[in-house]
Order: C-alpha cells, then structure tokens, then sequence
C-alpha cells in the first residue's frame, strides 16, 4: 500500500483494531464506479457488491456518500442485492444521495428526500438560454429533482467549456439562492445548507464511530475529508483514502493513502477485510 501521510500506516492500524466499532463512507463515481462518458451507462466496479457486504459483515457499519440521487445510486450499485445479502447478518448499508440531501438505508428501502429548492426551476428554465450565451449548447444536461448537473465531457475542449460556464452558472445560482459543486467535467447546482461533511458527521454520530474510513476521488470529497480531519482531533481512528485519476489531484495531499481509481479501492478494501479478520483471530 502507497501511503502518502507520514502517519499513514499508524492510522490504518489504529483503525483496524477499532474496526468492530468503526464505520466506511465511499464515494461512489470515480471511487467505486469507473467513469464514462454518459453519466447514465456508469455501472459499479463488477466485484464491489460483494466486497461492500464482506465490509458490512467486518466493520459497524458502510455508507455510499454520492451526488447520485439516491435512487439513482441504489439501482446503478446494485445495492438492493447487497441489502439482500446483508439481511440474514441484520447489517446494513446507507446511502446518503445527492451530497447528503437524501437517504435509503438497505432496511427500510425507502428513500428520504427533501423538496427541491426553492429557485431550482427557474434556474432550469434559464439554462437554455445560459448554454447558448456561454457557447455550450452540446453541454450534457442532467436533472436530479433535487439540483441540475451541466456535464462538459463530451465536448471538443471539455476544460475551456468549463471556463465559460463557471461565472455565468454561478452568477445564476445565486440570484436563485442555489450552490455550485464543480466536479470532474462537470458543474452541478443544488441547494446550499448541506454537503457530504454533514453526511459523515450524521453517519458517525448516529453509529457511536471510534473509527471513521472514507475514500474519494473529486472536489465533492473535500467537505467529507474536512469533517473526517474533525473526527479525528476529536479523538477517532480514521483514514483518508484518494482514489487517483489523472483528471482530479486536489484530495492527495490530504490523505493518508493513495489507490489508483475504483481497482485500486476495491483491492484496498478487500485487503482491510483480510487484515481486520485476521487480527480479530489474532
Ligand atoms: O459523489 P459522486 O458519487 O462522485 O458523484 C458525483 C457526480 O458523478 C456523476 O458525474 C461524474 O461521473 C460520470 C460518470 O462516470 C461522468 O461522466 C462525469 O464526467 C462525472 O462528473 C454524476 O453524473 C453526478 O450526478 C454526480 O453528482
């Protein structure tokens, strides 16, 4: 394993030993889902149903902390089938979905969602007009009910469409009291008020955590990474873990490892399992 903090290999074994009484939070595009071109066709590493509920079974308990709508999340992760096979073991999987807005936990199955923000549809009228004057009609357009992501991915200069949107994006979002989460070739706009930090901290409370692991890969993660950073000078066993991409760099210096993308988190995860087991039979 690549530890990129001084402090790296203490803290993965401060939290193995914690593990029992430790929770996970995984980003999910680009952490535990290759990324492609069209949001839609994204689907979930083949092998991390399985190893999320290996994970469940080992530590208190695993949450996915994604922009997805969370409905959205569950049907690309398959994560009704890991609730499925978690059943038996009474362990569940949380998901909370877009950036800590929304909730479906694997034992009731239901998803809690906020209303839209106020402002959000008529910022979603003006978007035409917006792409138009920006020059970024072939701009993606993904509406979550709850915000709006403006994909530049497909495009010829993916980057320099970015550039031309980001004052305009933002410029509206706040005459409509909306934010702007930038991402990997990507601006989304939601509601202000809540992020995936306020996700980690509920998560972490509500399980009585004395250890906290999340992996990430984009700027979302940073207020997650923040709020772990706080469980820890509060006393937590955590670790910090980047899922590396050539497209997103800013999450690095932060953490504590370093893995090469979903591959690299899968084989991460697999190999907490096999160390955790083995030092509870130690
Ligand atoms: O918090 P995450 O789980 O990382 O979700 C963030 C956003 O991810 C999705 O967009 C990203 O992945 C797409 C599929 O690989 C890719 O085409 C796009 O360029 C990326 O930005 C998703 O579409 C958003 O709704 C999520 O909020």
């Amino acid at each position: 394993m690549e530890f990129v903090s001084p402090e790296g290999p203490q803290r993965y074994a401060a939290l193995v030993r914690v593990a029992a009484r430790s929770v996970v939070g995984l980003d999910m595009d680009g952490t535990l889902s290759p990324i492609v071109d069209d949001p839609a066709e994204a689907r979930i590493h083949a092998e991390a149903p399985d190893v999320l509920a290996d994970l469940a079974r080992t530590v208190a308990a695993v949450a996915v902390i994604t922009g997805r709508p969370a409905r959205q999340a569950v049907a690309l992760g398959r994560f009704d089938a890991v609730g499925d096979a978690l059943a038996a073991d009474r362990r569940t999987l949380t998901i909370f979905g877009q950036y800590g807005a929304e909730r479906w936990s694997s034992t009731d199955r239901r998803v809690r969602t906020p209303r839209p923000p106020h402002g959000l549809a008529a910022f979603l009228a003006q978007i035409p007009a917006l792409l138009r004057e920006s020059d970024a009609t072939d701009a993606f357009v993904e509406e979550k009910g709850l915000g709006v992501a403006l994909h530049t991915r497909r495009m010829p200069d993916s980057a320099a469409a970015i550039a031309r949107l980001a004052g305009p994006v933002t410029a509206l979002a706040e005459r409509h009291q909306l934010t702007v989460e930038p991402g990997r070739n990507v601006l989304e706009v939601r509601a202000p008020g809540v992020d995936k930090g306020d996700a980690v901290r509920a998560f972490a409370r509500e399980s009585a955590a004395e250890g906290f692991l999340f992996a990430g890969d984009d700027l979302g993660d940073l207020a997650a990474y923040a709020a772990v950073a706080e469980l820890r000078e509060a006393g937590l066993a955590t670790l910090l873990v980047c899922s590396t991409s050539t497209e997103q760099s800013a999450l690095r210096e932060l953490s504590d490892l370093c893995v090469p993308g979903p591959d690299g988190v899968i084989a991460f995860l697999r190999r907490l399992v096999a160390d955790v087991r083995a030092a509870q039979l130690a």
